[in-house]
């Protein structure tokens, strides 16, 4: 036999499922030792949960070492300490390259329109079709370790395992990206991560190195426009676009070949925050945003996203202004419609994240029959990038075994032996061709030409495969015009907050030359852009840059724009209510059901965390003031009685809890007792200040119109 793939997880094909950790809560009693130390005991050792090492042997005691004397020297002999300690010395792994920072979760992914005329892919074949999918979403810049809401690219790679293999759609939350080709990835990721002398700043493109890098490269400048923008501080995982970013192939049952995009259109709309909030929730919160997905799936308030796709062929993107193999330009929904093919749902967190979040392994190579890459040269990089770092990061080749990797569909092949091989292949078949089965052995797999994958072949298009070249195609000069479109198909507020993070970013660049260069960039996408960013460093403008082609004034795009499109409603948002002790009980209990029935979900908060007096019986707090900053919430609400609003309007916490919700341009509800503290906080009636009684009506939604009036916006 050749080898056998899983068919669900390889672990428990090997019989390993009895030994899992957690595989029962044992009866146990409690015990003191000799040195006064917990001491947790099976009360039935015939039949409990016995503790074990690594090979099966039962373990009496798992507080102390064996020692000569009770005092005396630990013992080399001590086989239980020294595999314990040897475990837990090489239980890290190299953290990814990029995109080091993420959260994972399982779903399903339900093909809501069949395309068989387009694509012979079998989860597309079929409405109703599913299969079940790993997401993995994350930020590109930061370690492991770094926080959930620096300004960055967010990754959204999913795996789907068909019955066809596994296809890694492996995308961003941005449609497009900072450069053209492959080459010039790892200098630009050097430029964006820590300095490589000084090994700061963490997580952040507002430094040197980033944007004296990005200056030089004119072809980043859209892609810049989108890092500028609210795309980059998304309000919530549950609330991010995802792109494929590069043109794909289908192909169908003829051979025929069409150019795709994917997209993905989260059921709840797009939102981000602000960035002083953003900032804020840094530290009120590193783990904002994998906190929210895991609570929204865990109460069954699952996250979904359509899957969208563009196809256009050949003939459609030869007439393009741009080339649609220059993964820094996008497809305005405008010109081809973004047709709705299927649904992905999140309804199960991961069980362990090492296991699953962290050895996830993504490849973009990792297609099926029926979708095709295309000769983007970014693309074409990608298809080496991953299988090789996966080797470096997971250790093995065979880290396609581990249960999060592995197909769900049978894999059999003539690959043998590696590190960390943990299936059993068996008989003398790992070679092919083989005539095995003349001697009545089990001769292995045999290619399989008509489903099996065959690549589309470019041929006759607009490439010449027959010169060998490195060059960048004229047809990718360009780097102006979308970047132009972006910027201008944004509402006011958005403008300024592009000009305002492009300040904010080129504040922190110290070398004056690069700030200048950024600038002469910015007047070829626009004037007034270029002299909001100068005057807000007080700057005269130096020259414009030379751009390699004339720019063309394309239409505005509404799609582009997070604010044209914002949905209204408490569906996936969250309101913080305050209160205190002598508030009335059942206006916070009123308040509460009706956010969570309108599809909200509400955090009590209080000055104190333990049951307080209030009218109408006692009330319990989620979160204590000083702890739930309003940044963790959508909009607010306060039910306070004048005496505790006064000693509360003595706090810096309260104070600031109603600043902040203020100045990110939220809706603060509150009871006319709240007054003496909205006062202090500078809080002004508008749109957005309203009676509790106004709360359900108004909802969540931001008040974007307050915004000059707090911010001096560049
Ligand atoms: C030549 C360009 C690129 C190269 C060489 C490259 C390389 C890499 C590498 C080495 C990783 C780490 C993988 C791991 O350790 O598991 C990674 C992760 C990732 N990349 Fe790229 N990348 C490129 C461009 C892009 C683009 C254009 C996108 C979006 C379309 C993207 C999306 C992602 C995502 C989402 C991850 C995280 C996957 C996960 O969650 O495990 N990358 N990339």
């Amino acid at each position: 036999m050749a080898v056998s793939g899983p068919k669900s997880d390889a672990a428990l094909e090997n019989g390993l499922a009895d030994h899992q950790p957690g595989a029962g809560s044992p009866d146990y009693e409690t015990m003191v030792g000799e040195g006064g130390e917990t001491q947790q005991r099976l009360q039935d050792e015939r039949s409990g949960d016995a503790l074990t090492d690594n090979f099966g042997h039962r373990i009496a005691d798992n507080q102390n070492s064996l020692k000569a004397g009770a005092r005396g020297p630990t013992l080399l002999e001590d086989f239980v300490l020294r595999e314990k300690i040897f475990h837990f010395d090489h239980e890290r792994i190299p953290e990814r390259i990029v995109h080091a920072r993420g959260s994972g979760a399982h779903g399903i992914f339900e093909c809501t329109k069949a395309i068989p005329d387009v694509t012979k892919a079998s989860i597309f074949q079929k409405k109703g079709a599913s299969c079940p999918v790993f997401v993995r979403f994350s930020t590109v810049a930061g370690g492991a370790g770094s926080v959930d809401t620096p300004r960055d690219v967010r990754g959204f790679a999913v795996k789907f395992y068909t019955e066809a293999g596994n296809w890694d759609l492996v995308g961003n939350n941005i449609p497009v990206f900072f450069i053209q080709d492959a080459m010039k990835f790892p200098d630009l990721i050097h430029s964006v991560k820590m300095e490589a002398d000084r090994g700061y700043p963490q997580a952040a493109s507002a430094h040197d190195t980033f944007w004296d890098f990005v200056s030089l490269m004119p072809e980043s400048m859209h892609m810049i426009m989108w890092a500028m923008s609210d795309r980059a501080i998304p309000r919530s995982l549950r609330m991010m676009e995802g792109f494929g970013v590069h043109s794909f192939r289908f192909i169908n049952q003829d051979g025929d070949g069409k150019f795709v995009k994917f997209h993905w259109k989260p059921v709840l709309g797009v939102a981000s925050q602000v960035w002083d909030e953003a900032v804020k929730t840094a530290g009120a919160d590193p783990d904002f945003h994998r906190r929210d997905l895991y609570e929204a799936i865990a109460s069954g308030d699952y996250p979904a996203w359509d899957l969208g796709v563009q196809i256009f062929d050949e003939a459609w993107a030869a007439e393009q202004p741009y080339d649609v193999l220059d993964a820094t330009k996008l497809i305005p929904e405008e010109d081809i419609p973004v047709e709705i093919i299927g649904r992905l749902t999140l309804n199960r967190n991961v069980d362990n994240f090492f296991a699953e979040t962290e050895q996830v392994a993504f490849l973009p190579s990792n297609v099926i029959p029926g979708i095709d890459f295309t000769n983007d040269p970014l693309l074409q990089g990608r298809l080496f990038s991953y299988l090789d770092t996966q080797k470096s990061r997971l250790g093995t080749t065979n880290f396609h075994q581990i249960p999060i990797n592995a197909p769900k569909c049978p894999f059999h092949n003539m690959q043998r032996d590696g590190l960390m091989q943990t299936l059993v292949p068996k008989g003398r078949a790992n070679y092919e061709p083989n005539s095995l089965n003349e001697a009545g052995e089990d001769s292995g797999p045999r290619v399989a030409p008509e489903t099996g994958f065959t690549s589309f072949s470019d041929n006759g298009e607009r490439n010449d495969p027959t010169d060998k070249m490195r060059i960048r195609a004229e047809t990718f000069a360009d780097h102006y015009s979308q970047a132009r479109m972006f910027y201008l198909s944004q509402t006011e507020n958005e403008q300024a907050h592009i000009a305002s993070a492009i300040v904010f970013e080129l504040s922190k660049v110290v070398m004056p030359h690069v700030r200048l260069r950024v600038l002469s960039r910015l007047r070829n996408i626009d004037e007034d852009l270029a002299q909001r960013v100068a005057d807000g460093l007080s700057i005269a403008l130096p020259e414009k840059a030379p751009a390699a082609r004339d720019l063309v004034e394309m239409p505005i795009s509404d799609a582009l724009s997070i604010q044209k499109n914002a949905k209204d409603g408490f569906a996936g948002r969250k309101v913080g209510i305050l209160f205190a002790e002598g508030s009335d009980k059942a206006m916070v209990e009123k308040l509460k059901t009706g956010v969570e029935k309108a599809g909200g979900s509400v955090f009590l908060v209080a000055p104190k965390i333990g049951p307080l007096k209030v009218k109408g019986g006692t009330l319990e707090a989620d979160g204590k003031l000083d702890g739930s900053p309003s940044v963790l919430f959508d909009a607010i609400a306060s039910v306070l009685m004048p005496q505790s609003a006064e000693i509360l309007s003595k706090q810096g916490a309260a104070v600031q809890w109603f600043m902040d919700a203020y100045g990110h341009c939220k809706t603060i509800a509150h009871c006319p007792g709240t007054q003496i503290i909205l006062d202090k906080a500078g809080v002004e009636k508008d749109d957005g200040v309203i009676p509790n009684e106004m709360l359900l009506d108004k909802g969540p939604k931001r008040h974007w119109a307050r915004e000059p009036k707090i911010r001096d916006l560049a």
